[in-house]
């Protein structure tokens, strides 16, 4: 079995834990004590942030992301870690914040959601999509984005925006070869992810973007995902999309603030 068909398998069976252990009442009552306003939050949009941003710097989505399969332990960090890591984020001058919620690969949570959810920055819950009941979570710990991944929900993606939309919810709809954008742009969806991880080997090749880019028309927003190390690989990847998502690099440096600024540095 490939990677992510047994990231999926896992996650549906989490799911099904979640749901008989109704999780949403845990974290509300983790929201309450922690006294954020979350319909305040659910106001700030990503792809407004994007086109913002993109004037002044390079919009950089960062991403919080303790581990993965290809790296392993990418950095161990506690709840206090994440409120700071996200403030770093800011104060470097991302456009927005992507949060790992899948636990069993990325080590994500939807709690370190939460916690970086106090600053006023657009927020994308980064999980394997697969269950309606993600998006309910999703909109009660306020994101602003969720990722859909055509590599996993394939044709049945259009009813997962839909639902998302009726939640207020923006979709990066990830892609990674030419029948997954058609697929995409079929949908009608507005922000489309190039991802230039093979997610079934885990390989990278930078130049899916460049390959990939051209096939979606201008007035979606491009956003290029995974591999991007430097200023260089993040100079390639902006000639063809309008924003870059940048996980690891990020957050294995020791300074987060001075990196995130370095690359959002025009
Ligand atoms: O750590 P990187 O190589 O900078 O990648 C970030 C992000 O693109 C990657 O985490 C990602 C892209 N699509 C995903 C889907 C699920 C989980 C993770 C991902």
């Amino acid at each position: 079995m490939d990677v992510l068909k047994k990231i999926v398998a896992d996650r549906k069976k989490m799911i099904e834990l979640e749901k008989r252990k109704n999780i949403i009442q845990d974290l509300r009552s983790f929201i309450e004590n922690k006294d954020i306003d979350i319909e305040k939050k659910k106001k700030l949009k990503l792809s407004k942030s994007i086109k913002k941003v993109k004037e002044i710097k390079n919009p950089i989505i960062t991403e919080i992301k303790p581990s993965s399969p290809s790296k392993g332990n990418i950095k161990k960090i506690n709840l206090k870690d994440v409120e700071n890591i996200a403030k770093e984020m800011i104060d470097g001058g991302c456009c927005g914040i992507s949060i790992l919620t899948e636990p069993k690969y990325f080590n994500g949570s939807y709690y370190n959601l939460i916690v970086a959810r106090k600053f006023d920055i657009p927020i994308l819950m980064k999980d394997f999509i697969v269950d309606f009941y993600q998006i309910d979570i999703a909109s009660e710990i306020g994101a602003n984005a969720i990722l859909l991944m055509v590599s996993v929900l394939g044709e049945d993606i259009g009813e997962f925006l839909d639902y998302a939309k009726e939640n207020d919810l923006e979709c990066l709809v990830e892609t990674h070869n030419e029948e997954e954008i058609d697929i995409a742009l079929d949908t009608g969806a507005k922000i489309i992810g190039i991802n230039n991880r093979d997610l079934k080997t885990l390989k990278i090749d930078l130049s899916t973007t460049e390959k990939l880019a051209p096939l979606i028309p201008n007035n979606k927003i491009k956003v290029g995902e995974s591999g991007i190390y430097n200023k260089e690989d993040l100079n390639y990847i902006l000639k063809f999309v309008d924003s870059a998502l940048i996980g690891s690099s990020i957050m294995e440096s020791e300074n987060i603030k001075e990196k995130v600024n370095e690359l959002a540095k025009k």
